[in-house]
């Protein structure tokens, strides 16, 4: 394969990667809220000036909610085309546990969310 091939089969992945993350975000409410929260917890992050590691940190919470959300919308098409939208069993299995996933992953970044701000506020409120 010339590297120009395998250079344009890259591009057309990214190419294909983003539309997917466009399209799950002009659909899907749930990756719109994650969206939000995102811009505020990084407006957060420069008002509060949090240190390289609270950065690190936030940034992984970011890309684990927005990866595990895009994985849910994946699982849900994928489950939708299987059983043509008929009720099945093994559809609610699959379906509740990938949203099970989402919610793991966004409990867990609130925690560390919490952990990251709220000795801050306090601070901002008790202190100054
Ligand atoms: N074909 C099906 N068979 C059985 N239960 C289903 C089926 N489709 C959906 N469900 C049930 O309905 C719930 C919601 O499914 P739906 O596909 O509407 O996701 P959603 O509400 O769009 O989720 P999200 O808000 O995360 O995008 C599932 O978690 C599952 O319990």
């Amino acid at each position: 394969m010339a590297f120009h091939e395998g250079n344009n089969k890259f591009t057309k992945s990214v190419y294909h990667a983003v539309q997917g993350i466009i399209e799950t975000v002009k659909v899907e409410r749930n990756i719109k809220i994650h969206m939000i929260i995102t811009a505020l917890v990084i407006i957060a992050g420069f008002l509060f000036k949090i240190n390289l590691v609270e950065w690190l940190s936030i940034v992984i919470c970011i890309g684990l909610v927005i990866g595990m959300e895009l994985l849910n919308t994946s699982i849900e098409h994928t489950v939708d085309l299987a059983c043509q939208k008929e009720y099945h069993q093994l559809a609610k299995k699959a379906k509740d546990a990938s949203a099970g996933a989402v919610l793991v992953v966004a409990t867990m970044s609130v925690v560390i969310g919490m952990i990251i701000f709220i000795p801050k506020i306090w601070k901002l409120i008790f202190i100054n």
